[in-house]
């Protein structure tokens, strides 16, 4: 079991480096939104996100209607952000 917790205690640490870098990309599309008055939101890109991610899910057999509850958090997050950017 130790050897499996290590490789779980690796994984975590890997979504956690990737999220930091999906944030920093964020970020930079909050400014550029908030420099054109852009809305914090686009609901036609996160339809296509949820499609894609669910296809994604599928394929590596992950329940699709956990994969986009996880995206659907995180882009919730990212708003907020945006939104904090665009009150700065
Ligand atoms: O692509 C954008 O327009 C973003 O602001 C990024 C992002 C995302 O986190 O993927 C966040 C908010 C939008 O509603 C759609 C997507």
């Amino acid at each position: 079991m130790e050897r499996l917790r290590e490789s779980i205690d690796n994984i975590d640490a890997a979504v956690v480096h990737m999220l930091a870098e999906r944030f920093k990309c964020t970020q930079q599309v909050g400014r550029l939104k908030a420099r054109h008055a852009l809305p914090a939101a686009d609901p036609a890109r996160e339809a296509r996100q949820i499609e894609r991610l669910r296809g994604l899910a599928e394929s590596a057999r992950l329940d699709p209607a956990f994969a986009e509850k996880l995206l659907t958090f995180i882009i919730a997050e990212v708003i907020r952000h945006h939104e904090t950017i665009a009150r700065s």
